[in-house]
């Protein structure tokens, strides 16, 4: 319990302290930086979340530290300064701090990847991941398919912004019982049919159907209690 405060407060604390540092000019947009890798024969592709996050999933060809593993100086010794680097993590928060430490360091180029995981595995770019999805791309159309008004919830239990939206679907879920269905898909449980929508560029994405059409997707939790009541009222 005690590690697993750790490392949300850990997330969080990156993801703030991340958002408010001016954006850095290593944070590229997933094409730039899956364009960059392909012309790389041994891409240096660093993952900067927690181990534990690491094992689950991961970009193919990825090692995994941050700047808080035991070993970072011995990490960052193996990597050649001269060729790009390219980190990730959930959001702007330990890629971007790796990537710009890594700069500091006299590394030549280091790139952090916009949206991070989210971003990769939802565009379908090629990703290890330790287990087979719970949810199934068929699976998730027919629950769409089979009940009037969804909500779907798309994120990581590692996720600071995600982790902040379950109080709120729980609200709406006490307010709309039966006549709205919750799903919630975690990328540690169900990557592949995160890849397969081909729809997430970022954790949270929230997504509202109603009779099987989208009434909205949000990148990020916004007010989204608000967003349903206002999509629901005016059906
Ligand atoms: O630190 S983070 O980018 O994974 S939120």
């Amino acid at each position: 319990m005690k590690n697993k405060i750790n490392i949300t407060t850990l997330i969080l604390l990156f993801t703030i302290v991340g958002f408010s540092q001016n954006k850095s000019t290593t944070t590229v947009s997933l094409d730039v930086y899956y364009s960059k890798i392909q012309a790389e024969k041994k891409p240096q592709i660093i993952d900067a979340r927690g181990a534990e996050e690491f094992a689950l999933n991961h970009i193919n060809g990825a090692v995994n530290f941050n700047l808080e593993s035991k070993d970072y100086a011995e990490q960052v010794a193996k990597l050649d300064k001269s060729r790009p680097v390219f980190t990730y993590s959930i959001g702007a928060g330990r890629s971007v701090w790796l990537a710009d430490d890594l700069l500091k360091k006299g590394f030549k180029e280091a790139y952090s990847l916009e949206g991070g995981i989210a971003n990769w595995i939802g565009n379908g770019k090629p990703f290890y991941a330790n287990s087979k999805s719970k949810l199934t791309l068929a699976e998730y159309n027919k629950i769409v398919a089979d009940n009037k008004t969804v909500l779907v919830d798309i994120g990581s239990k590692y996720c600071g912004a995600c982790i902040k939206v379950k109080p709120v679907l729980e609200t709406i879920r006490a307010q709309y019982g039966e006549n709205l269905k919750i799903v919630e898909i975690e990328l540690e449980t169900s990557p592949q049919v995160i890849a397969d929508l081909k729809t997430v560029k970022v954790f949270p994405t929230l997504i509202l159907y109603q009779n099987g059409k989208i009434v909205f997707k949000k990148d990020g939790l916004g007010d989204l209690k608000n967003d349903v009541d206002v999509a629901l009222a005016s059906k």
